[in-house]
């Protein structure tokens, strides 16, 4: 049953993305984007609100979105596959079930998060509220999950859009962060040097009072002569 469901929605080209590693732009659209007509192929967009979403997630979403209004900062969409980013990354016709973790929960358990971006500034903000399925110790977040979303907040203030790996991440955990709480994570690139990319971030309560961790990290852009990368 399911491994015919699977055929099917490979015949519709639901399981697939764009093919010759085409990148769609970050847009404000909506969320949903229609890639290609011939494929009707759509993607959905999981940076937007939904029901799980809080109060205090939700206000700081549309004080992001005011700043957007000018053009300075964008909102930056979200998928749940990755063959949007690049098809080099993944070989979807061997492993058509891949998802990008972060989005593979329902609603308002695991990773609910939105990400805006300033290029001019080099910064990428994440407003990360993290859901139930995401615990270490009780009633608090797993640092494993506040490191995924540190590491990947840094990534987007390196590189939008280009190929690039974490090559070094450190973290100070300086408060523990509550469960369903929303944190603010920060992230700067302040030197790129070659194909090396340096990004600095910080983990705050909405207040901005509480620090809740501090980071640095390194990427590195891939070298395209290289074949194992
Ligand atoms: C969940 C996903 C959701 C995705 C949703 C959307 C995401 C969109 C945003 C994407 C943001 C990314 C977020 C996730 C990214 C991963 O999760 S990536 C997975 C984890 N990382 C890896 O697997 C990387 C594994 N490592 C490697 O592949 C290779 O070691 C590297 C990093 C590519 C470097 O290898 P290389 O190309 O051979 O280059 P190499 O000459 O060794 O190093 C280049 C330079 O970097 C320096 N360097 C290399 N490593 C280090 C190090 N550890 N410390 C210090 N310096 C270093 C070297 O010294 C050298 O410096 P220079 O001599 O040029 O001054």
């Amino acid at each position: 049953m399911l491994r015919s469901c699977l055929a099917r929605l490979r015949t519709l080209g639901a399981l697939r993305g764009p093919r010759g590693g085409a990148r769609p732009p970050a847009t404000d659209t909506g969320p949903a984007l229609r890639l290609f007509s011939s494929e009707e192929v759509i993607l959905k967009d999981y940076s937007v609100p939904n029901p799980s979403w809080s109060k205090d997630l939700r206000l700081l979403y549309d004080q992001y979105m005011k700043k957007c209004e000018d053009g300075s900062w964008k909102r930056l969409p979200s998928y749940r596959d990755v063959a949007h980013l690049d098809s080099k990354l993944i070989k979807e016709e061997q492993m058509p079930q891949a998802r990008i973790f972060i989005r593979s929960y329902e609603d308002g358990l695991g990773f609910e998060f939105v990400m805006f971006h300033n290029d001019v500034e080099k910064k990428t903000v994440c407003l990360f509220q993290g859901g139930p399925y995401l615990q270490g110790l009780s009633g608090w977040l797993h640092g494993g999950a506040m490191a995924t979303m540190i590491d990947i907040t840094s990534g987007m203030a390196a590189s939008i859009g280009e190929r690039i790996v974490t090559a070094n991440l450190n973290i100070d955990f300086k408060r523990p962060v509550p469960l369903y709480s929303v944190v603010v994570i920060n992230s700067q690139l302040y030197k790129a040097e070659g194909r090396k990319l340096f990004v600095s971030c910080d983990v705050r309560s909405v207040d901005g009072k509480t620090l809740y961790a501090e980071a640095t990290s390194l990427f590195v852009k891939l070298d395209p002569e290289k074949s194992s990368t």
